[in-house]
């Protein structure tokens, strides 16, 4: 082996050498050193081999690398000391938009955006006389003009090569990145701006929470420390109430609310607190009111309220407000209760005055009608129902009336209803009123005597004239004081006075089952019975002196009745009462035979009724002329008859109730 490398050795130094050894070898050594020449040959073909695929592996990896520069993500540039390009791969080519091949020897600062080639140069030179890394930010021209944020991220070079030194440069896209920091700068001031919008709306609510628990400590301050109960109420609910609206239901401590009704009130005063608010609900209740109440410890008090409808939470509630005033209601009451008995007291003074001539426009100061003006002062200092007796012309309707002027129901109407002029079947819609359409010929709202004379007095005359099914219906509106107008569906609350009056002996009626038990005890409760005028003749100086001061002319003198008229009418018995003696002042004055007393019927009935005057034969209607002659002949039957109307619609022929339709519309009174 030794030899064999030491021939190796000799033969590759000289050839010659090797030919002289071979000379002096035997030939066993000789085929030895040709099998050994053999596998060595075999040995370094072997290696040449392995050198050759090491060459390829070499040139594969070459292959590899040289595509890895040249079409790595990142750009990259081997720049000599003047700054030209002497190498570059294709991808900063392609970020410049040109052949690499135009690339190679050209100026890179030529690619750059002007501001930025000044940077170029120093971080070049840097790299260069520092030997170290450099890092530095520019901006390429970019492709079509568009410039391009990158990184130039340089390492000097170690030996120098046929361009002198050398720095290798990576040239790194940073747009992506670059436009990030931008959106991120512009998001960041974004961020800061919403930052100090939000600050400023922190501050501002804050400001606001202020504001608001201030304004809410003056509201709860104002309704804690406000004389009145507040209360805010919805579906029988409280959903909020001060202190004193709780002290006033004698509640110390303020509950959870919304609280029920029930919960703040005992079972009697949430009742009528309840229909209170049901009539507010229904709008029946004036803005202002007055109610009693108890409070929980069963005292009776009498509160003063306000209501309101409101929003609260976008649904409606009440707004209610209420003050205790139960001192001053009782002062009311007090003072009402001493108004009353001044009152009495009054009317019992007054009663006790001897010679009392005149009452309001009642004439009369014998001791009968003395009498009867006590009777109308105890009637006039109560409410309840008053029913008058008196024959035709007695004054029934004038003590009615006085009785309304004198009462506490004075301010109000007074309504006078003839009940013998109204047909049965008219009843109702007089009385009670009807809707337009309601039947055929309501051509129109109609108001009824009941709501006509609601809270004054309503005067039923000649009520004897009522049938026993038209008191039903009237009684049914005295018990309950609700009636129901013809053609409506709700009930109508009425508060009257009735006074109620006839000439007829009403015990018999009742006894002949014409007037009903209950309605004739509804009605009796105060009785004035007004004595006829023959019964208090010493009134006639009086009455004489009353109606010649009505009925004279304005600009005459008093005229003076004769003493035999005098005598006349003293010894004459006035069946029509003072209506008579009335219409017998009026004739005199007017110069007419006063023929009361020696006329007879028959005679008057030719002398006057049947003839109508020469007048009326003109050019006057004949519905006109026959009217006339109507009123004339019932006039004058009247007369006849001393206005007793029974005898003088038996004498016309006609039923009573005729006779007062036609008085009416007449206007014969
Ligand atoms: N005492 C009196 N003093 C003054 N005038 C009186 C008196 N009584 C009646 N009169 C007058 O007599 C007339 C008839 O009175 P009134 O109509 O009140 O009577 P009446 O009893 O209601 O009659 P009738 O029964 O017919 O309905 C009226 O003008 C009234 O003013």
């Amino acid at each position: 082996m030794d030899k064999i490398a030491e021939f190796q050795r000799k033969a590759q130094g000289n050839v010659n050498v090797i030919a002289e050894m071979i000379e002096e070898m035997s030939n066993q050594e000789i085929s030895h050193l040709i099998h050994e020449l053999w596998v060595h040959q075999i040995q370094l073909e072997s290696q040449n081999d392995e050198l050759h695929k090491q060459q390829r592996q070499l040139e594969t990896s070459r292959s590899h690398f040289h595509d890895l520069y040249m079409y790595a993500p990142i750009g990259c540039c081997m720049f000599d000391k003047e700054g030209l390009i002497r190498e570059a791969n294709e991808t900063i080519a392609a970020q410049l938009g040109i052949e690499r091949e135009h690339l190679l020897n050209a100026r890179f600062a030529g690619f750059l955006v002007e501001e930025d080639q000044e940077i170029f140069f120093r971080h070049l030179k840097a790299a260069f006389t520092t030997k170290c890394r450099q890092m530095d930010f520019v901006r390429l021209t970019g492709k079509r003009h568009q410039p391009l944020d990158v990184r130039l991220d340089s390492i000097p070079g170690i030996n120098a090569d046929e361009y002198g030194e050398q720095c290798w440069t990576a040239i790194i896209d940073i747009s992506e990145r670059k436009q990030l920091e931008k959106l991120i700068k512009e998001r960041t001031i974004k961020l800061a701006q919403t930052t100090r919008q939000l600050e400023q709306a922190a501050a501002e609510c804050k400001h606001m929470d202020e504001a608001l628990r201030i304004s809410e400590q003056q509201y709860r301050l104002l309704a804690e420390h406000v004389s009145d109960g507040i209360a805010m109420l919805r579906n029988g609910e409280v959903l909020f109430a001060n202190k004193t609206f709780l002290a006033l239901f004698g509640y110390a401590d303020a509950p959870i609310f919304p609280i029920a009704l029930s919960m703040l009130m005992r079972e009697d005063a949430r009742k009528r607190f309840e229909d209170t608010l049901i009539e507010i609900d229904k709008g029946l209740l004036k803005p202002r009111f007055e109610m009693s109440s108890m409070t929980r410890d069963g005292r009776d008090i009498w509160l003063q309220g306000a209501h309101r409808p409101i929003e609260w939470q976008g649904m409606a509630a009440i707004l209610l407000t209420m003050r205790d005033i139960t001192d001053t209601k009782r002062l009311e009451l007090t003072l009402e209760q001493e108004k009353k008995r001044l009152q009495k007291e009054i009317i019992t003074l007054k009663s006790s005055l001897k010679d009392r001539y005149k009452v309001g426009e009642i004439i009369g100061k014998s001791a009968v009608m003395q009498a009867m003006y006590e009777q109308i002062f105890k009637a006039a200092t109560s409410d309840a129902s008053v029913f008058i007796y008196g024959e035709s012309g007695t004054g029934k309707e004038l003590i009615a009336r006085t009785i309304h002027k004198m009462s506490k129901r004075r301010e109000q109407r007074f309504i006078p209803v003839n009940c013998g002029a109204i047909p049965e079947t008219l009843f109702e819609s007089e009385f009670f009123g009807h809707r337009k359409g309601s039947f055929t010929g309501a051509f129109r709202d109609k108001q009824g005597f009941f709501s006509a004379a609601h809270k004054g007095t309503l005067f039923l005359d000649e009520l004897g004239e009522l049938t026993p099914a038209m008191q039903v219906k009237l009684l049914r509106v005295l018990d309950d004081g609700e009636y129901m107008p013809v053609g409506e569906t709700t009930l109508k609350k009425v508060d009257v006075r009735i006074i109620t009056a006839t000439n007829r002996n009403l015990d018999e009626l009742r006894k002949r089952g014409l007037i009903r038990e209950d309605f004739f005890f509804r009605i009796h409760v105060f009785t004035i019975t007004i004595p006829p005028l023959r019964d208090r003749k010493d009134d006639i100086p009086l009455l004489v002196d009353h109606f010649l001061h009505r009925y004279r002319a304005d600009d005459e003198p008093l005229p003076t009745i004769p003493a035999y008229i005098m005598e006349m009418f003293y010894t004459y018995d006035w069946p029509g009462n003072v209506r008579e003696f009335q219409n017998a002042i009026q004739r005199y004055l007017s110069g007419q035979p006063l023929n009361f007393l020696e006329t007879t019927q028959e005679e008057s009935l030719k002398a006057n009724a049947l003839s109508p005057s020469k007048g009326s034969q003109d050019h006057r209607e004949f519905q006109a002329v026959m009217d006339e002659f109507e009123k004339k002949l019932i006039l004058n039957v009247l007369e006849q008859q001393r206005w007793n109307k029974s005898k003088t619609a038996a004498v016309l022929g006609i039923p009573r109730r005729t006779l007062y339709r036609k008085m009416e519309r007449y206007g014969i009174v």
